[in-house]
């Protein structure tokens, strides 16, 4: 029997349960894989917006990755709301110091899909300096991927410029999600010189939380397991559609989507 993968989410914690390190933990659980957590911030949030917001004092960060690190092996990490510079920073230096180089996926986020920010302006220069340069697969939103390279996207063109750009500072590749955009739910990844893109069809009523948490940590479930990632992203773009065709209503506002155990787990 193999043995199971240890993974880790590095992100906030968000109260409504919909986004930040319930959903990712929820995701990794559904995909057969066991979760740790380094908690970064705790907001105060439903599914209309974040109410409130406290950061985690960056020794405090630093301590959840000793305790974890030094006991088990973390195949894959994934990070999500890092809320300010020094934990930027903190976060960055404690994954290049894992013992066993892990899979890193980062989902740079930057709002909520309230608009509520969830990193301060400031640190976004630290994100593309520190991190970013360690990253496997780095996975804006359009709104994401335009703050991070200063460029517009306004043609499909934009697209590989914003690609490139990202894969400059140092991110092996750049999966920009398609959420955001219009038509078909799109992503569009870039790899070395290759170029793909995953489809699904858009589900048209209402917005939804948590489809970037979900589909970053389900990447990051499939690394620990499959060690390739195309084959990770492919699955985990197969998992959120399924998670946001099955997505509900819960509160007042956003749809939450729908984590559910796989059969499949390859
Ligand atoms: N309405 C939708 N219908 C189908 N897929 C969607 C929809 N909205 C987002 N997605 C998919 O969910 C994933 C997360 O994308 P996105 O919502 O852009 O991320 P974020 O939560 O970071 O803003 C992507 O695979 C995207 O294509
Ligand atoms: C703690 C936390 N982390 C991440 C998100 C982004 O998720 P979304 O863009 O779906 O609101 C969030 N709302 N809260």
């Amino acid at each position: 029997m193999s043995k199971t993968k240890v993974v880790m989410s590095i992100a906030g914690s968000d109260s409504g349960g919909g986004a930040g390190i319930q959903a990712d933990l929820k995701t990794f659980q559904s995909l057969g894989v066991f979760g740790t957590t380094v908690i970064t911030g705790v907001t105060a949030q439903n599914t209309v917006g974040v109410q409130n917001a406290v950061h985690i004092e960056p020794s405090l960060v630093a301590a959840q990755f000793e305790s974890v690190a030094k006991d088990m092996e973390i195949s894959a990490v994934k990070t999500g709301m890092l809320s300010n510079a020094q934990i930027v920073e903190t976060v960055s230096d404690n994954i290049a110091s894992f013992p066993t180089k892990p899979w890193i996926v980062i989902d740079p986020v930057l709002a909520a899909t309230s608009v509520d920010l969830l990193l301060e302006r400031q640190a976004v220069s630290i994100l593309l300096e520190k991190l970013i340069p360690i990253s496997d697969i780095i996975t804006p939103n359009i709104p994401e991927a335009e703050i991070l390279t200063d460029i517009k996207i306004e043609h499909s063109k934009d697209l590989q410029k914003v690609a490139y750009k990202l894969m400059e500072t140092g991110a092996k590749s750049v999966l920009i999600k398609g959420g955001h955009s219009s038509g078909k739910a799109t992503d569009h990844f870039f790899w070395k010189d290759e170029y793909h893109t995953f489809s699904a069809e858009r589900v048209g009523i209402g917005s939804l939380h948590g489809t970037g948490c979900t589909l970053g940590s389900a990447i990051c479930a499939y690394l620990s397991k499959t060690n390739d990632l195309l084959t990770s992203i492919r699955f985990a773009k197969k998992y959120v559609t399924q998670a946001i065709n099955n997505s509900f209503i819960i509160g007042e506002g956003s749809k939450v989507l729908l984590q559910s155990l796989q059969s499949n787990n390859c």
